[in-house]
């Protein structure tokens, strides 16, 4: 009998076996997050008295990522994908269940006390709701100062105060903002305030968790321009966990496209959006409105059938075999498909997929099967509202 507190609770060892990983590209010194075979496995636990685990969610399941020094990594998927759990593992916040996560050479979990509080300095988060992450009893200048207190960046506020100045003059608001707490702010400003507090302990990675998805379209545009320019001044490295398309490919320069816990497909931000080669891609870059009705109307939609599975029971094989409209059976339904670089011409090392079947489909030698009936809604990955993806919307704004 299989013991129910045990980690595996999925039927075929061989289809789920974790994803091996060909690393190709990005290996080098200019890596500054390494993560190799990262899960973040949950327990779901029952009764009251026993407290027993009934099973798992796989919310991250085996994910190999680099980041580079002074690049955005944007890591974009439908809700539920496990894109913050895995920002969340690299920050070291959600300590993986299995893999590593070395930052700048350091494997966090490595660490303890003040080596851990030294390196966590390194790493930072912006939120999406800054009203939630900034304490309404703090005014801005003890938010600010919290952290630099800290990491004994200063010692008391009257000599950290130049500074404080300095970082909010980088995010665009004035001196006065100081004496001021967060309710006096829009929410655009409190997002400024938001980083400027993560600034403030001058960290080499941020970690921005749908840092304007609260935002109003016309704010969002100005706070991706500031994160952009912030980067460059303070040589900033990010990851931006995001679910809007539009946003993560304006700010990204490599983008990651999860589904159910793990990288579908990866690559530089121009080539996944002008060429996206995994099915689950190439559906959420169909249902993106394009503003020219011409090529709107011929363009290929690829609607999913179904809903995004359970991440608590994943599919054996490829995670997204139940909703591919390239399935071919049995492969798909029993090998999991590593991350790899495609045999396409034209297609660079550092694009990356996770099928068994990028060159056929692409080749045309495997065709999509008729969409069944009920069509899954991506609106989330829309914002809920289409303008947001066309020019019309943020990326107009600009
Ligand atoms: N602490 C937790 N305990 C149990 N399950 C969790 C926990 N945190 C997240 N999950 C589950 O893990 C899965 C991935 O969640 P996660 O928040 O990482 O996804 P996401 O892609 O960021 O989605 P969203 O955009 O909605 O936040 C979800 O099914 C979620 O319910």
């Amino acid at each position: 009998m299989t013991d129910p507190t045990s980690e595996p609770t999925q039927p075929d060892e061989k289809a789920t076996a974790p994803a091996e990983t060909e690393r190709t590209a990005y290996d080098g010194s200019d890596v500054l997050v390494d993560a190799k075979g990262v899960k973040v496995h949950f327990p779901i636990k029952r009764g009251v008295i026993f407290d027993k685990t009934i099973g798992h969610v796989y919310a991250v399941d085996g994910v190999d990522l680099q980041i580079r020094r002074g690049e955005t990594y944007g890591l974009v998927g439908e809700s539920g994908c496990g894109k913050s759990t895995l920002g969340r593992a690299i920050l070291n916040l959600e300590p993986p269940t299995d893999g590593s996560v070395v930052f700048d050479g350091v494997d966090i979990a490595t660490l303890k006390g003040e080596e851990l509080r030294k390196k966590r300095q390194d790493i930072q988060m912006v939120f999406q709701d800054p009203l939630s992450s900034l304490d309404p009893r703090q005014s801005v200048e003890s938010l600010l100062f919290e952290g630099m207190k800290a990491h004994g960046i200063a010692k008391n506020a009257k000599e950290a105060r130049p500074r404080l100045v300095e970082l909010l003059n980088a995010v665009g608001l004035p001196e006065a903002a100081l004496a001021k707490y967060p309710h006096e702010f829009s929410g655009g400003q409190r997002q400024r305030i938001g980083i400027a507090r993560a600034l403030s302990v001058n960290p080499k990675l941020i970690v921005a968790d749908e840092p304007v998805s609260a935002l109003d379209v016309s704010v969002q545009a100005q706070v991706i321009n500031l994160l952009e320019d912030l980067q460059d001044e303070f040589g900033l490295t990010y990851l931006v966990v995001a679910h809007d398309l539009a946003v993560v490919r304006h700010i990204s320069d490599r983008i990651g496209v999860m589904y159910l816990g793990a990288l579908a497909e990866e690559a530089e931000a121009d080539d996944l959006y002008a060429a996206p080669l995994h099915p689950y891609t190439r559906a959420l870059m169909s249902a993106v409105p394009v503003p020219d009705p011409v090529i709107e109307d011929r363009r290929e939609q690829i609607l999913l059938t179904g809903d995004l599975p359970s991440p608590s029971h994943p599919p054996t094989g490829c995670r997204f075999h139940t909703r591919c409209p390239w399935r071919q059976e049995t492969k798909c339904d029993t090998e999991r498909p590593v991350l790899r670089v495609p045999e396409i011409p034209g297609v660079g090392q550092s694009h990356r997929v996770a099928c068994h079947w990028t060159e056929q489909i692409e080749a045309g030698e495997i065709t999509p099967h008729e969409v069944a009936p009920q069509a899954t809604d991506l609106s989330d990955l829309l914002d809920g509202d289409a303008s947001l993806m066309g020019p019309a919307s943020i990326s107009e704004a600009l």
